[in-house]
């Protein structure tokens, strides 16, 4: 019992240290929570036995405390995590000491801890700045590059405070600033600062006197504006550069040496401004962005920060009412930073003024903002809503811009959606179904959203990504994620780790969901986990971050997101375009627009040689097993190159098709999507698109004959099979059964073409299919179908083979044979019989068939009374009441000719069949119906 309490004891306190927000205000109601008192009340239990356990956990490392009053425990673990930074210790004083040492710990170094988008905008620009501070022996020289107030100044002594805190530079070693525009109308006294000058080296230097290089030796020289550097003051600084050696003004006889880390800075182009050969011993630039390209979220910190500075300043509280702080926050500042913090400080300095009384409160009001940036604003309408009366506090400028992010809505989304379903196996893929039409509105917000967009630390985190991602796709044998992809993952990690307000609170609000969820993952898709697993390690790594239980829930979205393809198109298709992102955005369009991943992307860099592309497409390929046919879309100039490269891939045809553009993609996916085979696919697309395509045949199709019959598969097998017993032994080419009516509906179209290569269909009724040759049952009979078969058997057969078949074809093929073969009655007694009805039918219709029609009408009506014998008779027929309204004097002459046969057989036939009949004798060929009758006496000489 008592060790059930304590684990409550501990578990509370975990709940409400994650409920604070470390950079917002700690309420008392929540710190409350944290207390020995509240715990006791809350549980029913002493304050003894808690502040009892507090002790333990305390003793054991669980728990910082804090001996304030009331003393105050917050659970240490949730303290690391969820706040990403240590407690160095397990007990403070106050909760501000807690809070500054969380603080200083959460930012990585404290050195550049007041610097404003250190961690955003400018995180790129530090992680330079460290760098070549840190460099072994004496680190690199570094120039900084912004406009005027970008913070140039602030970065290069912060720089120089990260380099002592680091004990990188001794503390003794000087931060030694020049501003090298001060000299421009007097080089010489520049170089004499910078170098110091000899006794005598011009008038008035009456003793040796050091330069700054000896002053800031061991230490830092901040060349500032060091455009206004004369060409040769700049020689005389690169040879100090290269070599550690410099002579004073006054004496080029004695070389000094020194040991001096170099920081220059300007607002100029530096190409334009600085020679080229200081610039080449530079090696590392840093773009500072101005205020305007920085996100807006910085811009609100920033004034926090400067109002926050003005208050330690004055030691009075300053208050802003809502329209100033939305004036400072809408303002242009062409002077960045400086112009904001300037303008701030006189506003401030105005409002001082007024309030003074002592105990006072500042207020700063629109009046106390410069004339100027009131009448830029004048015209602004939407500043209508925000009114002068109603007053700020420093937090609330804070609270007010921490509004819900996106991702956090995303997050509380997929939690929602997570509660809602069953937390089984199926249930976990219904969740991921349903989160994909939430993912796609945010990934339009991350590519669309300015903040985010351009911020150099996109480029890293881009190169990052692209590198862990392969190790994975490398490690797990899985498909590499697009340069898109790649993209979405880059602007959404950056987004998780700048962003992500009231992570926390949605934690701690779905801590059970969340660990639900991370069992489910471990249960059910074992090799996600792993993925995931070692995706957030390699993350947290390298971004020295932490990934909490949301974040792998993302990450699990997301890749389950760009792998929504699990019921993938039968033919795969693959983008090659040079540029970043060109073919992944075409493919991401496309499959978007499409709802079903049919486009793969491989982004080629403007320059790469074609030999990698190949190697690229067949490492793609590779990964399609089972697949044969494939179409690979190409962008301008490139089909010739390619295709010639795609010879020989084992088993698979490649259609190859050029100027691939987003319209082209969403043709061809369509088609795809419908089943049409990739011959068909290409043809179709250049026409419509006017594209040249080739298609790489790789794969060898069987040879078929195919045989169809109109009444039924059964028939066609039997035709197969005498067919097949005429052809050669040595001979592969194979005989396919069909069925007739979806070639004769699907064409070319049908997936058979796609299987099989086929010489031609044999059958009753010709389906008609465009570009194939048909051979009708009754031309093999008439014999006059060796002039086709010699055609196409040409490639297949010697002369020799080709006169067997014809031969054994006629033998095969007699018409009484034939009736032998595809009937189970006697063919001397049914033709007897068929001859009558068909004799009878043309006499009641006033009808003269063709030899041909009536030859097959001996197979076809021999057939139907086997079928009628056998009960196998076809009952159905397309509007068959359409028919039975429409032709019932064909009905009733087919009745009464079948009279005999059906008291003979005790049969009946049914309409349906004499549908087939109408069919066969009008709509298979209406030319071959004519009114001049062939004899069909001349039937029985065959
Ligand atoms: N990111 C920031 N966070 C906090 N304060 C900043 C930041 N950037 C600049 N400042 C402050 O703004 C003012 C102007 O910055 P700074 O003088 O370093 O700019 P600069 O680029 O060197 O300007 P200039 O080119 O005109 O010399 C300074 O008071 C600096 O402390």
């Amino acid at each position: 019992m008592t060790d059930q309490v304590k684990e409550q004891v501990l578990k509370y306190l975990e709940d409400a240290t994650i409920g604070l927000d470390l950079f917002g205000e700690w309420k008392e109601s929540q710190l409350k929570e944290l207390t020995a008192g509240h715990l006791a009340s809350k549980l029913g239990v002493s304050r003894n036995l808690i502040s009892h356990y507090f002790n333990e956990f305390h003793h054991d490392g669980l728990v910082v405390k804090v001996n304030s009053r009331p003393v105050y425990f917050f659970h240490m673990q949730s303290l690391c995590e969820y706040f990403h930074t240590k407690a160095d210790m397990r007990t403070y004083d106050t909760l501000d000491e807690l809070r500054k040492n969380l603080l200083h710990n959460a930012h990585h170094s404290s050195a550049f801890h007041d610097l404003v988008g250190a961690n955003e905008s400018l995180s790129y620009c530090i992680e330079q700045c460290k760098a070549a501070i840190t460099y072994p022996n004496g680190g690199l020289p570094i120039l900084l590059q912004g406009p005027t107030g970008t913070g140039k100044s602030l970065i290069a002594r912060l720089m120089y405070d990260y380099g002592v805190e680091k004990e990188i530079i001794d503390k003794n070693g000087k931060f030694v600033h020049i501003n090298c525009a001060e000299f421009t109308n007097n080089p010489e006294m520049l170089m004499t600062n910078l170098f110091g000058y000899k006794k005598g080296a011009y008038t008035g230097a009456d003793k040796d006197t050091q330069g700054l290089i000896a002053l800031a030796e061991g230490g830092v020289l901040f060349l500032d504006e060091v455009h206004g550097l004369k060409p040769e003051c700049q020689e005389k600084i690169f040879l100090f550069m290269d070599k550690g050696i410099y002579h004073m003004v006054g004496d080029n006889e004695t070389w000094h040496e020194g040991k001096v880390r170099l920081i220059f800075a300007t607002t100029e182009n530096p190409d334009e401004v600085l020679l080229k050969t200081l610039l080449r011993r530079i090696p590392i630039l840093v773009k500072i962005p101005p205020l305007s390209d920085r996100p807006l979220q910085e811009k609100k910190e920033l004034i926090h920060h400067v109002v926050s500075k003005e208050m330690e300043h004055i030691g009075r509280t300053v208050k802003l009412s809502k329209l100033a702080y939305q004036i400072l926050e809408t303002a242009a500042y062409p002077g960045n930073v400086g112009e904001l913090k300037n303008c701030i400080r006189a506003s401030v300095a105005k409002a001082f003024l007024r309030a003074s009384n002592k105990d006072e409160e500042v207020e700063l009001h629109l009046f106390d903002l410069p004339g100027t940036m009131i009448a830029a604003q004048s015209e602004n309408e939407t500043l209508a809503e925000y009114d002068d009366r109603t007053m700020l506090s420093v937090s609330d400028i804070l609270n007010a811009t921490r509004t819900e992010s996106t991702l956090y809505l995303l997050n509380q989304q997929f939690l929602r959606l997570f509660t809602m379903i069953p937390h089984n196996e199926a249930g976990m893929e219904e969740f991921i179904h349903s989160t994909y039409s939430k993912i796609e509105p945010y990934i339009d917000y991350l590519f669309f959203n300015e903040q985010t967009q351009n911020l150099p630390k996109f480029k890293l985190l881009n190169n990052l990504l692209t590198s862990i991602f392969n190790i994975l796709a490398h490690k797990y044998n899985i498909d590499q994620l697009s340069n898109n992809e790649i993209s979405i993952m880059t602007y959404f990690v950056m987004d998780y780790t700048q962003n992500f307000t009231g992570r926390q609170a949605l934690l701690k609000q779905y801590k059970k969901e969340c660990s639900e969820f991370m069992d489910l993952m471990q249960d059910y898709y074992i090799m996600d986990d792993k993925v995931i697993m070692d995706t957030v390690q390699l993350l947290e790594d390298a971004l020295d971050t932490k990934f909490d239980y949301l974040g792998s829930l993302d990450l699990f979205l997301f890749f389950h997101y760009f792998d929504r393809d699990q019921g993938r198109a039968a033919i795969p298709a693959v983008i090659i375009a040079h540029g970043y992102s060109i073919a992944s955005s075409i493919a991401e369009t496309a499959n978007q627009l499409l709802q079903r991943r049919i486009f793969d992307a491989i982004d080629m860099p403007i320059e790469s040689d074609f030999e990698v592309v190949v190697k690229k497409l067949r490492e793609y390929l590779s990964r399609l097993p089972g697949c044969k046919e494939v179409v690979v879309m190409v962008d301008m100039g490139s089909l010739q190159e390619i295709y010639k490269h795609l010879e020989n891939i084992k088993d698979m045809n490649i259609g190859v098709i050029n100027n691939v553009t987003t319209m082209l993609a969403l043709d061809i996916g369509t088609m795809i999507l419908e089943n049409d085979p990739i011959s068909y696919i290409l043809r179709e697309a250049s026409e419509r698109n006017q594209h040249n395509f080739v298609i790489v045949e790789n794969r060898h199709k069987p040879d078929v004959i195919l045989s169809v019959c109109e009444t039924g598969i059964g028939t066609a097998e039997k035709i197969s099979e005498l067919i097949g017993s005429s052809l050669p032994a040595s001979s592969d080419i194979t005989i396919v059964p069909y069925d007739y009516r979806s070639l004769k509906e699907m064409g070319t179209k049908s997936p058979v073409f796609e299987k099989y290569h086929v010489l031609f269909i044999v059958g009753t009724c010709d389906p008609e299919v465009y570009d194939m040759p048909f051979i009708s049952i009754e031309e093999l009979i008439q014999q006059k179908s060796t002039d086709k078969t010699d055609e196409v058997f040409a490639d297949y057969l010697t002369k020799d083979e080709l006169m067997q078949f014809n031969k054994d074809m006629i033998k095969n093929f007699s018409l009484d044979n034939l009736l032998n073969y595809l009937t189970i009655l006697d063919s001397e007694k049914i033709i007897n019989s068929v001859e009558e009805i068909i004799r009878e039918i043309q006499n009641d219709l006033n009808l003269h068939l063709d030899s041909g029609i009536v030859l097959g009408l001996y197979i076809h009506i021999s057939c139907l009374i086997e079928r009628l014998i056998i009960d196998k008779y076809i009952t159905k027929f397309d509007h068959l009441e359409e028919f039975i309204r429409d032709h019932q004097d064909f009905i009733q002459v087919v009745k009464k000719a079948f009279v005999k046969v059906e008291s003979c057989y005790n049969v009946e036939i049914p309409v349906s069949e004499i549908g087939y009949l109408y069919e066969y004798i009008y709509n298979r060929n209406r030319h071959s119906v004519n009114e001049e009758a062939d004899s069909v006496n001349g039937l029985w000489e065959i």
